[in-house]
């Protein structure tokens, strides 16, 4: 397995690009740790799959290059790359039993039978599939040849990285729920480096350890589930992950060291936040997590009025709908306290707020 960095790595598809518009890959440096589980997310468009065949070496980069345990890979064609890769839909030989199947990328290595012979049987006992290995790939199921064709992907001990892309697209539901706690397992297992493109957020945050997000072409985040949910570095991240995704708000400051203003209502904030929000040049604005609202006191400090016309019941909680000084309003409140559509007192500035100036997270 391998650290792979990118220097100053980005890609257009067309020659001289003059702008950021240009790039399907915005020019960026980022380290993938060997033996780290990382989920590439992001909205279809934003740039995985250029950035997975820049790594696996089907794609050469306008700009910059790509290491490989600090080698200079990025002219080096895939063959010379030993990176393994498991694609949307099930890449095997359909007149090949499961077991051939599973050792063709050591066979085709000339790596010893008595090794394939145990490879092989791990692999297998990992997928579940160890009673079918010798039946033939052609009558199986869509699901059953994709566990194959991620059994192959997994086969190898000694390649550079395993790159997935939306590898479990074709998987039924349910199946896709087991298969990717077996991917999480064999990590934990065998310390791969693994690489996993998906636009589903579920599928990135159960995965992997850390999630890098992308769009337009550009990281903005990579960091722990836990980290993008509680600390967004960007908007877009608070948006697209959480469901529903985070609320934002546009704030203006009027010189109080101790509340700022969202349209014409004035919301307490702690001093050292309005310092913070100061020194912002540009567009700020406030974001809070459904999760996190709270129903207040009428007129109590922090405190802003709101109007909700939705009540959905959740189980764990209620879903409310409405509106903060003209802005949509999602939040998630406990179900023991009794809400009605109508006009409610919210707590918007609490410790979980984030401010952001231009989508980039400035405080909290
Ligand atoms: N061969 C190409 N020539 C020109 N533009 C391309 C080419 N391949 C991709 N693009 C453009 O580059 C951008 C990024 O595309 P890419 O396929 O990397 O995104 P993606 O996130 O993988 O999307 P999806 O999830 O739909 O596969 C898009 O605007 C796409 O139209």
């Amino acid at each position: 397995m391998a650290r792979i960095e990118f220097r100053n790595l980005g890609h257009a598809y067309g020659a001289n690009p003059t702008n950021p518009q240009d790039f399907a890959l915005q020019p960026m440096n980022m380290v993938w740790e060997d033996g780290g589980a990382y989920a590439l997310l992001g909205p279809s468009g934003c740039g995985k799959s250029t950035l997975l065949n820049i790594i696996s070496g089907l794609l050469v980069p306008s700009h910059g290059q790509v290491l490989f345990d600090g080698k200079d890979m990025t002219q080096v064609p895939t063959r010379g790359r030993n990176i393994a890769q498991v694609f949307q839909f099930p890449v095997l030989y359909d007149t090949m039993s499961v077991y051939d199947n599973l050792a063709f990328p050591l066979r085709n290595r000339k790596v010893p039978e008595k090794e394939v012979h145990q490879r092989v049987h791990e692999v297998a006992e990992i997928l579940g599939m160890t009673h079918e290995l010798k039946v033939r790939a052609a009558g199986m199921s869509a699901d059953a040849k994709q566990k194959i064709s991620l059994g192959r992907g997994l086969v190898r001990k000694d390649v550079a990285a395993i790159l997935f892309d939306e590898p479990l697209t074709v998987i039924d539901p349910h199946l896709k729920w087991q298969l990717r706690r077996q991917l999480k397992q064999i990590h934990q297992q065998l310390k791969l480096t693994l690489i996993y493109v998906t636009h589903d957020q579920v599928e990135a945050l159960t995965f992997a350890d850390e999630v890098v997000v992308m769009t337009n072409g550009k990281i903005v985040q990579k960091g722990t589930p836990d980290a993008l949910f509680e600390r967004p570095d960007h908007t877009f991240v608070g948006y697209f992950i959480g469901s529903p995704g985070m609320n934002f708000y546009p704030v203006s400051l009027n010189g109080e060291a101790g509340a700022v203003h969202i349209g014409q209502h004035r919301l307490a904030v702690d001093p050292a936040t309005v310092a913070a929000l100061k020194g912002a040049n540009g567009k700020v604005s406030l974001g809070i997590r459904p999760e996190f609202v709270q129903l207040a006191a009428p007129g109590s400090p922090g405190a802003l009025e709101a109007d909700i016309w939705q009540v959905q019941q959740l189980g764990t909680c209620q879903l409310v709908t409405g509106t903060v000084a003209g802005h949509p309003l999602k939040a998630k409140l406990d179900s023991a306290v009794h809400v009605q559509a109508g006009r409610h007192w919210l707590r918007l500035a609490r410790p979980e707020t984030i401010f952001f100036c231009n989508d980039e997270r400035i405080a909290g």
